[in-house]
């Protein structure tokens, strides 16, 4: 009887399909953009997740183990009896399992049309879909799920359905598909976001929570990518696997330690701008960790704790399985792991499910494919019943929020007019009016106007936006001329290559100055304006120089003319004007990135000199992270500022302690002496005088108390702040270095193959791609296409993405080889000689 109704549900469920894929994808989804109700299909018999086997091909198949069934659905395994288990062993030896399919010996396109093709299909009608790979480590999960992202042949479910995506929507006549990407990892129970820029990959801000919305489960802080074309979001995959967390492992050398989930978010809109519906739906795409025992993997140390949370998720997720597929749970734990938390609704439920569990064929890992068996055996209990998500009206809610607008901009004219406040505007300032507001400004500051007359709230924020213009330009200028005037000189002069610990060296002697003593405290600010303040000769903080002195007399560097002392002296009074000009004499401590120069800069000096650049480039493209950089400078020397100024406070309040306890004692002494009366209960009874002086030594305590605690805490903002400000340096300066290299220093030979009659000629070859000849990639990829692809008309996005991604990594890793060599001139960088691309030809 159970088999019979598996029949019926098997052949409803294949009636349901087919009809779906009958009806033209298109007509679907104006269907349900349109505001009549889809007929029929309302009433499905509950669907379960589908389960898939993949067996990873083999040359040592154990067939007396492992039998494929001939319907391609069932599979059994026979596991022979321990022979510890005596006469009477009663363990069992084999077992049987029917799923959804299995595909064996089974090429990527194939599983693709099993196992994705409809479900994607799907979410373009507004359904969301999941797809899940699980299975043993190294069993083929990440090849069914990416692919080998250097063969297009070999592409997996990810690429695939990305090209599905795109390929329907350039078909759609009247509907508009609007494509967002995310790409999560989980890594020991930590979520990263694999498609952050890299600042912020790692950084505590950008730290990533579940949250429980209204709308879902999302992962807030996650970002997602609008593409709109294939080759955009096969070259966001490709990115983000690079950036996978990728472990060595005895197992598999390459095996990905960490559950990933690509989401593909979908949004259909009609073009007819009448309709203003929305159908919004998401494809979840699941690589998990690989299910292995800690055991056989005989790994330790960091390897083993990623085993160890690899596993805890996994069994989290069984566990929700299991809940999922019993409908008498109430409770269903969701909330156990980050994993299970994030896919809270993309499990069974409301969304068309797939899992393919990938197991090997050989006898030694039988024991994980029985294991992976049953997971999917659960996994395929689990009902789902499918429902599109409904459409929604988007612009809408934007339409109301209009006309609110409307409204009240229409109560606040009569306001005005009951008020008699004419000059009042609510709409956005012309360019002429703009430029009244600046000429009034430039008016002000020269002092031709005495006030400005304030009109309205644009008025007001434009005035301040001008007033920053001004003051941005006013610093850069003040900046330059004393880069140009004393550090930069100085640094291209000495070409000290130490410049750069110094600066750290004296930060770290800035940062104790803060957090010891006062005295320290006191001297703060004179080592602190070190860098800028004083001369050429000396940025090494005081301290430091009689220690650096017996390195420099065996220096083979002859001192910059400027080294003398008497002139340090002369140059300090200009220098200080400047400084106050600028920010009111506040830029004590923290020294600018200076640029550690090298030997090899001396000897390939371009034109235009390494200073220069840095300015340059602080300006245009390094503005940013400059301008935050100074932020967080200002901070810290404010806090700095709060320190010390505390510091003296708690000083004087100790001081202050000090002559009351004193006269106390004076007073006591006094009250000795002349006899002093008690109370009833024989207690002392004291004068007005010393009660006083009680109370206010009472209150100094507390005030001196609560200056601790502020100064404690400042220790630690300032720590905090020294730190964010380091990483700004070290950012700005590697930025700096990689745009230099790329604009401004080009190595000898370069040059010459740059030269009328060399190799490249100017113009035609970026100049990032001029580091790395010996790999041209675009080189390469126009040959095969030339050759191979218009066999395949299809793979130019895929191998376009695999190019921009391979041509990324080369100039990021020729780039980190140039650093490296900076000491050895004249150099040619080779990075990636040793290794070849992962490019391969198309096959
Ligand atoms: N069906 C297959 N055909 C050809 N090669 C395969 C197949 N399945 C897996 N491989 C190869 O086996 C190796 C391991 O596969 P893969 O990295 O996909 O395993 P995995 O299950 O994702 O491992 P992990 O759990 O460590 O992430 C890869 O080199 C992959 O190319």
């Amino acid at each position: 009887k159970f088999q019979e109704q598996e029949k019926e549900k098997e052949q409803e469920q294949e009636q349901e399909q087919e009809q779906d894929e009958d009806q033209d994808e298109e007509s679907i989804i104006s269907l349900l953009l349109s505001d009549t109700e889809p007929k029929g299909k309302k009433h499905r018999a509950p669907k379960r997740v589908l389960a898939f086997v993949r067996v990873k091909p083999t040359a040592h198949f154990a067939q007396d183990m492992i039998r494929l069934g001939s319907d391609n659905k069932s599979i059994e395994i026979y596991i022979q009896k321990s022979p510890r288990g005596g006469a009477v062993n009663n363990s069992q030896t084999d077992w049987s399992f029917k799923l959804d399919g299995l595909l064996h010996n089974t090429s990527q396109e194939m599983v693709y049309e099993t196992v994705a093709k409809g479900l994607v299909s799907r979410a373009l009608q507004g359904y969301n879909g999941t797809i899940m790979c699980y299975g043993q480590t190294g069993a083929g999960k990440t090849y069914t799920m990416t692919g080998t992202t250097s063969e297009y042949r070999n592409r997996g479910i990810i690429p695939r359905a990305i090209q599905q995506i795109f390929k329907s929507a350039a078909e759609f006549l009247n509907i508009m598909v609007t494509v967002r990407i995310s790409y999560l990892e989980i890594y020991n129970e930590a979520l990263f976001d694999l498609l952050a820029p890299a600042l912020g990959r790692g950084c505590k801000e950008n730290q990533l929570s579940v949250i429980d919305g209204p709308q879902g489960v999302y992962v807030k802080g996650l970002s997602i990518h609008p593409v709109s074309h294939e080759e955009e979001a096969l070259h966001l995959l490709f990115e983000g696997e690079t950036n996978r967390v990728i472990s060595e492992h005895s197992l598999n050398k390459n095996s990905s330690r960490s559950h990933c989930i690509f989401t593909i978010y979908i949004e259909c809109r009609s073009r007819d701008y009448t309709n203003h519906k929305c159908l919004k739906s998401k494809i979840t795409l699941i690589d998990l960790a690989g299910s292995e025992r800690l055991s056989k993997t005989g790994s330790d140390g960091q390897v083993r704790v990623e085993a160890s949370y690899i596993n805890k998720s996994l069994s989290f997720l069984e566990q929700l399985v299991i809940a999922l597929a019993d409908p008498k749970r109430e409770h269903i734990p969701f909330r156990q792991s980050k994993l299970t938390h994030v896919l809270k609704d993309s499990l069974g439920g409301k969304c068309n499910t797939v899992l393919v569990t990938n197991i090997y064929g050989e006898a030694e890992h039988v024991e994980e494919t029985l294991s992976s068996l049953r997971f999917a055996t659960r996994m395929n209990w689990v009902t789902a019943e499918p429902v599109p998500n409904g459409p929604f009206y988007q612009e809408a809610s934007v339409k109301v929020l209009e006309e609110e607008i409307q409204l009240l901009k229409q109560e606040l004219i009569m306001q005005n007019s009951l008020t008699d406040n004419s000059l009042m505007s609510y709409n956005p300032l012309t360019t002429a009016q703009r430029a009244e507001i600046k000429s009034q400004v430039q008016k002000y500051l020269r002092g031709v106007i005495e006030e400005i007359d304030i009109v309205n709230v644009r008025q007001i924020q434009e005035v301040f936006r001008q007033f920053k213009v001004i003051l941005n330009q006013q610093e850069e200028e003040v900046e330059s001329r004393l880069w140009s005037k004393y550090g930069l000189r100085y640094m291209i002069e000495s070409g000290s290559s130490s410049s750069f610990d110094l600066c750290l060296e004296k930060e770290q002697e800035d940062m104790e100055g803060t957090t010891d003593k006062d005295e320290d405290l006191e001297q703060e600010d004179d080592a602190g304006t070190l860098e800028i303040e004083s001369p050429p000769t000396s940025p090494i903080p005081r301290g430091k120089r009689e220690a650096k002195k017996d390195d420099e007399k065996e220096s083979s560097r002859s001192p910059p003319p400027e080294t003398s002392q008497d002139e340090s002296s002369q140059s300090k009074t200009p220098t200080t004007d400047l400084e106050e000009e600028e920010e009111g004499g506040d830029q004590d401590s923290d020294e600018e990135p200076t640029i550690p120069s090298s030997e090899d800069f001396q000897n390939l000096r371009p034109p235009v000199s390494k200073q220069e650049a840095f300015e340059l480039f602080k300006k245009v493209t390094g503005q940013e992270i400059h301008r935050i950089f100074r932020d967080n400078k200002r901070i810290l020397i404010a806090k700095k500022k709060r320190s010390h100024a505390v510091a003296q406070e708690i000083n004087s309040l100790k001081q202050q302690m000090e002559a009351i306890k004193e006269a106390l004692e004076a007073q006591k002494q006094k009250r000795r002496q002349e006899g002093q009366y008690m109370d009833e209960k024989g207690q002392v009874i004291i004068d007005e005088e010393e009660f006083s002086l009680i109370l206010k030594l009472k209150g100094l305590k507390e005030e001196h108390r609560a200056g601790f605690t502020e100064l404690q805490d400042l220790k630690a903002e300032i720590q905090y702040c020294q730190q964010l400000l380091d990483k700004c340096r070290k950012r700005l300066i590697s930025e700096f270095e990689i745009w230099y290299n790329e604009n401004v220093r080009l190595p000898k030979d370069v040059k010459k193959a740059l030269e009328p009659g060399g190799n490249i000629r100017p113009g035609m070859v970026p100049l990032k791609r001029v580091m790395c000849l010996d790999e041209d990639v675009q080189d390469k990829f126009e040959r095969v296409q030339e050759t191979a692809l218009p066999d395949c008309p299809g793979s130019v996005s895929f191998y376009k993405a695999r190019m921009k991604t391979d041509q990324k990594q080369t100039f990021n890793r020729t780039m980190a080889a140039l650093r490296k060599i900076h000491r050895k001139p004249g150099l040619v960088p080779a990075a990636g000689k040793k290794k070849g691309l992962s490019f391969l030809p198309l096959t």
